[in-house]
């Protein structure tokens, strides 16, 4: 058997970082080194492992990163990425970044930091969704120029503690079918008021937040007299928490470099 990866999850007490501790300790290809949050966290002290709904783990949920780590997965807030981005890069540890809603200076540090250490970063580790960011780009190919026109729209669906609009996945299926349109395709977000005729060169955007949602994407293809809708939702968060431990294991031994989750699903 091989030594098991040690394991920091960053973001450890949150939905998402309870279900990746969860599934971690779950499975013999990790341990967890460390479950990561910040100081103010109310839950500071408690053990990580009855936080997560399992046996106790032996390890406290703590706000300083240990030294002997193999890889990072995080599942945190756009405020804790610099830090966290920092910490791996003084430790030289592979990292996964789930967190979605970072600002374009914070992708441009991952990028640098890429250039130093092997990082996944991807708006949704779900393997269904990224399957259908493949479809979309297809139907998006075959569709465009098509007489009468296509209307493209993106409806996402969310729990109500969700802290930003649109999802990172819906900004990231904008931004992969627009590939496949003219150049200049606009990006509407909502629509109010007497905003005439829809144009064209537009992909619009819904983001709705509706009670425990774990995750919901519409992409309406709408022609005259007929419509695709292609819909990918998830039943519950371990299907990110799964994808994100996957990016883990296949990140151990990889080059330096800013890696996506079709990279690791072999989809690119
Ligand atoms: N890529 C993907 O597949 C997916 C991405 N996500 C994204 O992951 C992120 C987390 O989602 P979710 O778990 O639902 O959110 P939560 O708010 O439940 O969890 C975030 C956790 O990070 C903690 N945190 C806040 N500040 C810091 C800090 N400075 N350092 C370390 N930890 C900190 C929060 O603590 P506190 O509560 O005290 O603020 C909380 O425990 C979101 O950006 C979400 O969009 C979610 C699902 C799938
Ligand atoms: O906050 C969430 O819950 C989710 N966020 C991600 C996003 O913004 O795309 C991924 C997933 O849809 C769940």
């Amino acid at each position: 058997m091989n030594t098991p990866i040690q394991l920091a999850v960053h973001g450890a007490a949150g939905r998402m970082g309870r279900r990746v501790v969860a599934l971690a300790a779950a499975d013999p290809d990790f341990q967890i080194a460390a479950a990561i949050d910040h100081a103010d966290n109310p839950h500071q002290g408690e053990d990580a492992g009855s936080l997560a709904g399992i046996n106790p783990l032996n390890q406290t949920l703590v706000s300083q990163w240990p030294t002997a780590i193999d890889a990072v997965v995080d599942f945190s807030l756009p405020q804790a990425i610099d830090d966290c981005i920092a910490k791996c890069l003084f430790a030289k540890v592979p990292l996964v970044v789930a967190t979605t809603g970072l600002s374009d200076s914070q992708k441009s540090s991952l990028a640098k930091a890429a250039e130093s250490l092997p990082i996944v970063w991807a708006p949704s580790m779900s393997m269904a969704v990224n399957l259908s960011m493949k479809v979309a780009q297809q139907i998006t190919e075959k569709m465009a120029g098509i007489a009468g026109g296509v209307d493209i729209e993106i409806i996402e669906r969310h729990h109500r503690y969700k802290a930003d609009a649109p999802s990172g996945t819906a900004l990231k299926f904008g931004e992969l079918i627009a590939e496949k349109l003219a150049d200049g395709t606009k990006h509407v977000h909502g629509r109010e008021g007497h905003t005439g005729e829809r144009t064209q060169n537009e992909i619009g955007y819904h983001a709705v937040r509706v009670g425990d949602n774990p995750g919901e994407h519409t992409i309406v293809f709408g022609m005259l007299g007929e419509k695709i809708e292609l819909n990918v939702a998830a039943s519950n968060r371990d299907c990110y928490a799964s994808g994100a431990l996957a990016a883990a294991k296949w990140l151990q031994g990889k080059g330096n470099g800013l890696y996506n989750m079709f990279d690791v699903l072999g989809l690119s």
